[in-house]
């Protein structure tokens, strides 16, 4: 378990370099808000629940959400269920694809929304029932995921790093908490309404 969280550990801090690049940023502009490798595993069992549960909305296995952290390394089994919402005005929710066991989703957080003043948005996601079965009688079985969570470090600035200040209202983020203080705000929020999360 420790070398599988070392391991995400070293791919996000590779993506996020990627990213660096790619957004043409100074360099270590976002590894160096997470230089503390806080990161933490779940593993998330989903157990068999009648489809008729699902679709009527009694129960969720998990509603949808967008995860707090930078970037989010997820694993799931061939059941399927996770949605990602589009990010156009009158999206919908998209099923993902899960008959390929080695595929890594990678979903960006609202730390990296927050980073990037909006230019990177963090991804609305859900599990419901899979796509294809229609029978309401019928069990959909069990689901097992496996998720990394990449974090900043506690210290960190949640503030848009400067190169996206020109996106923000007078160029100005006056967003002063740390990490520390926007993850406890969101825990809190996240235990106080579960039903919908945001950033
Ligand atoms: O089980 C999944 O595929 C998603 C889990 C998830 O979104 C989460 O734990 O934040
Ligand atoms: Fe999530």
């Amino acid at each position: 378990m420790e070398a599988f969280l070392l391991e995400c550990l070293a791919v996000h801090n590779d993506l996020l370099h990627l990213l660096e690049e790619a957004l043409h940023l100074s360099p270590n502009a976002l590894t160096s808000r997470c230089s503390a490798g806080n990161g933490e595993v779940r593993i998330t069992h989903y157990p068999p629940v009648p489809i008729r549960q699902l679709k009527t909305g009694s129960t969720y296995r998990i509603s949808e959400h967008t995860d707090v952290g930078i970037l989010t390394l997820l694993f799931q089994d061939a059941v399927g269920g996770l949605e990602i919402e589009g990010q156009t005005k009158s999206s919908e929710f998209i099923p993902i694809e899960s008959s390929n066991l080695n595929e890594m989703i990678v979903n960006c957080g609202d730390t990296l929304q927050r980073w990037t003043a909006n230019y990177l948005r963090s991804a609305n996601h859900r599990v419901t029932y899979p796509p294809g079965l229609q029978d309401e009688d019928a069990l959909i079985p069990a689901r097992y995921s496996v998720g990394f969570f990449g974090k900043a470090n506690m210290s960190a600035s949640m503030a848009a790093l400067p190169e996206f200040a020109s996106r923000l209202e007078d160029g100005v983020d006056i967003d002063e908490r740390t990490a520390q203080e926007y993850y406890n705000y969101m825990h809190e929020r996240t235990v106080a309404a579960p039903a919908k999360v945001s950033a």
